[in-house]
């Protein structure tokens, strides 16, 4: 074609000069016979075609667009938005996807599945063949049977959308269709996906840290709650310190525990919540800390998170009851979480007459006067400090006092690492009010402890008095930084605090003075009195007991007629029993051991207690031997190194002594030479 082109060109001659009326004729020609070629007439006609086709398929996209624009609704979801997720389920329930032809199919358990019509369920344990549509194509759904409805899905890896299209002029189609998805999503018994978006801006969101209180509270709900019904991923623990999560297998010795970022779904109070639970991590003692609770709530209402918050609360007082709270510290210096006891039963305490009594009734009359308190200006706190040998039931009391009393125990040992004045504080004003405060072994803190109670001066060989090892101090809380903190305005929120010690004497007298310090209590060894309650307590008479099911808690039988022992008899042992053993001489623990080994036989407890204190006297020689012969050899071994060190440092002296006169001698020998040489 370009060759007729070029020829046609080269017959037409243009010269300069010419009238304009002359070039129009010539280009006229030229066009005629350009036109008369049959190729180019071709081409131009398919031109023509094609432009025609054009413009029609533009103006009727134009006249589709603007007759959807008159007769559709047009709205679009996109992932990670919850209108999304409305719409998603509400689909799904209506089985718009199942006219599809193309299928993912992947494995799960199909068990759970909303949509089952979808699985190929085996019922054998292993995991089902599920058929996911996965659809490119529109679907038309007829929407309660007069409404048409194209919907499409743009699938994309957590960025997928839906679009629809309502078939109707009025927007108030598509507004009842996004109201019934939203209320089938709200009330629907199936649980809703599980979600990683941050849904902050639409749902409630309510994170509990470790560190805070709430945080058991809430654990302690959810376990009640069943929350890990259906989760299909656990870390298995056979520590106790672990919280079990299958509520019927708490005694079980393996324990299924959430695996880190576990989220779960509720149905709590005809609302849907996601909880997550990310796991802390472990301290150097075993314990976790820094983990939380992130809890989601198919609600914007913040009423029904104070709602969730407020049942777990009472929840977690109500089985408080039965039990004692213990809070520990980490080793961070913050608390961590707390461990639970069985509640101990004042009445289980064996003290002299009147303490128990004397105790529960101070601190009651305490926790009770707050307004008293307010109203005289006296900071409402109150110190004990209860003090004595080891094993006297120092700590038993507190823990009898705090079920009592149903208040929870915050555990300080001030010698635990991490911890500090500055920690201590912090700890102090972590604590709610109205709780009890435990600093036990209280004299352990601070450097004056001696570590051994015999003052007997141990002699070198030369019978001179060996200094005793200072004791390096073992906590870095300082005496001014714990006084500051007993007075600070946090101790005075209705806390009890209490504080034990076996060397009273070795405490700074501030520590001790009333104000810090309101009743101190001394325990002592088990006193006689003590002996017979304990006897009869560890072996009681019971009516109910039935004797032909052989010896049980409350029936007893001699040994060698085989008698039931009567509640006279039990009572004579009693009293024989405590004339046996010389008072204040064993603490009530050591007796326990003695009679835990005799628990059904309490004539054979009370005929071989001679034999038991035999082998005590003996034991406490022994050790008394060791523990000074120890002592001796550490204090020569003392002696000994300072010796030598005073040999090593004399040694040194000398040889020093010595290079200043080898080196004085060299000076006045090179001026001697220096001389001789002079000319
Ligand atoms: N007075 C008591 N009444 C009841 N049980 C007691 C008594 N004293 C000791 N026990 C028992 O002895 C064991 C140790 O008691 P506890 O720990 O209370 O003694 P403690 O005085 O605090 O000892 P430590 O000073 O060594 O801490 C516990 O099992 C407790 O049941």
């Amino acid at each position: 074609m370009s060759g007729v082109l070029i020829r046609a060109l080269r017959r037409v001659k243009i010269q300069s000069g010419r009238s304009w009326s002359q070039i129009i004729k010539t280009l006229i020609m030229l066009l005629k016979r350009v036109l008369g070629n049959d190729q180019v007439s071709e081409l131009l006609r398919f031109i023509f075609l094609g432009t025609i086709v054009e413009t029609g398929r533009v103006v009727g996209a134009k006249v589709v667009s603007t007759v959807n624009s008159f007769f559709l609704v047009k709205a679009s979801f996109k992932q990670g938005e919850l209108s999304y997720e409305w719409v998603s389920a509400y689909i799904d329930h209506h089985k718009v996807w199942n006219r599809s032809r193309t299928f993912r199919v992947v494995a799960r358990n199909a068990e759970k599945m909303a949509n089952r019509d979808l699985a190929i369920s085996a019922v054998d344990g292993y995991p089902d063949a599920v058929y996911e549509p996965s659809n490119s194509e529109p679907e038309l759904f007829h929407w309660r049977g007069k409404h048409w409805i194209t919907i499409s899905k743009d699938e994309k890896e957590g960025a997928s959308s839906l679009t629809l299209q309502v078939w109707s002029r009025n927007r108030t189609v598509l507004d009842e269709f996004v109201q019934e998805a939203r209320t089938f999503y709200r009330t629907s018994p199936q649980p809703p996906p599980k979600q990683d978006y941050d849904w902050s801006q639409s749902l409630i969101v309510g994170h509990f840290n470790q560190a805070d209180f709430s945080y058991d509270w809430v654990l302690d709900y959810l376990q009640s709650e069943n929350v890990m019904a259906d989760a299909n991923e656990f870390t298995i623990s056979t520590k106790q310190t672990d919280a079990g999560w299958n509520r019927e297998d708490v005694k079980q010795l393996v324990r299924y525990v959430p695996s880190s970022n576990t989220k779960q779904r509720l149905h709590w109070r005809d609302h849907w919540m996601q909880v997550e639970f990310v796991i802390g991590y472990e301290d150097g003692n075993g314990r976790t800390s820094g983990g939380s609770i992130n809890i989601m709530l198919h609600s914007c209402d913040k009423a029904v998170l104070g709602q969730f918050i407020e049942a777990a609360r009472v929840h977690y007082t109500h089985a408080s009851i039965s039990r004692v709270t213990v809070h520990l510290t980490d080793n961070y210096g913050s608390w961590a979480r707390a461990v639970t006891k069985n509640r101990r039963a004042f009445s289980t305490l064996i003290l002299p007459g009147g303490i128990k009594e004397l105790l529960l009734a101070d601190a009651k009359e305490f926790l009770a006067s707050e307004e008293w308190y307010t109203f005289a200006g006296v900071p409402h706190r109150r110190g004990y400090l209860l003090y004595g040998e080891p094993g006297t039931g120092k700590s038993s009391t507190i823990h009898a006092l705090a079920g009592e009393l149903g208040l929870e125990i915050y555990f300080l040992s001030l010698a635990a690492p991490g911890i500090d004045d500055y920690t201590l504080g912090r700890l102090i004003r972590d604590t709610p009010s109205r709780c009890i405060l435990l600093i036990e072994d209280i004299d352990c803190a601070f450097p004056s402890r001696e570590e051994d109670d015999d003052d007997e001066p141990l002699l070198d060989a030369k019978e001179n008095p060996i200094p005793k090892e200072p004791i390096p101090p073992r906590s870095q809380v300082t005496l001014a930084g714990l006084l500051n903190v007993l007075d600070s305005v946090a101790s005075e929120e209705g806390r009890l605090t209490f504080a034990t010690t076996n060397h009273i004497e070795q405490l700074d007298p501030a520590l001790i003075r009333p104000g810090r310090m309101d009743l101190k209590i001394q325990y002592g060894l088990a006193t006689t009195e003590q002996l017979e309650q304990m006897f009869d307590r560890f072996y009681p008479y019971s009516e109910e007991a039935l004797p032909e099911l052989g010896a049980s808690i409350g029936c007893y039988f001699a040994p060698t007629t085989g008698e039931r022992l009567s509640v006279e008899v039990l009572a004579g042992l009693a009293k024989a029993f405590a004339a046996a053993i010389p008072a204040g001489r064993y603490s009530i623990a050591q007796l326990q051991g003695y009679l835990l080994s005799s628990k059904n036989d309490p004539q054979g407890a009370l005929a071989g207690v001679g034999a038991w204190m035999e082998a005590q006297e003996k034991e406490k020689r022994e050790m008394g031997e060791l523990k000074r012969r120890r002592r001796k050899e550490a204090a020569l071994r003392r002696a000994a190194e300072a010796a030598a060190d005073r040999e090593v440092e004399a040694e040194s002296e000398n040889e020093n002594a010595n290079a200043n006169g080898h080196i004085d001698e060299a000076v006045a020998g090179t001026t001697e030479v220096a001389a001789t040489e002079q000319p």
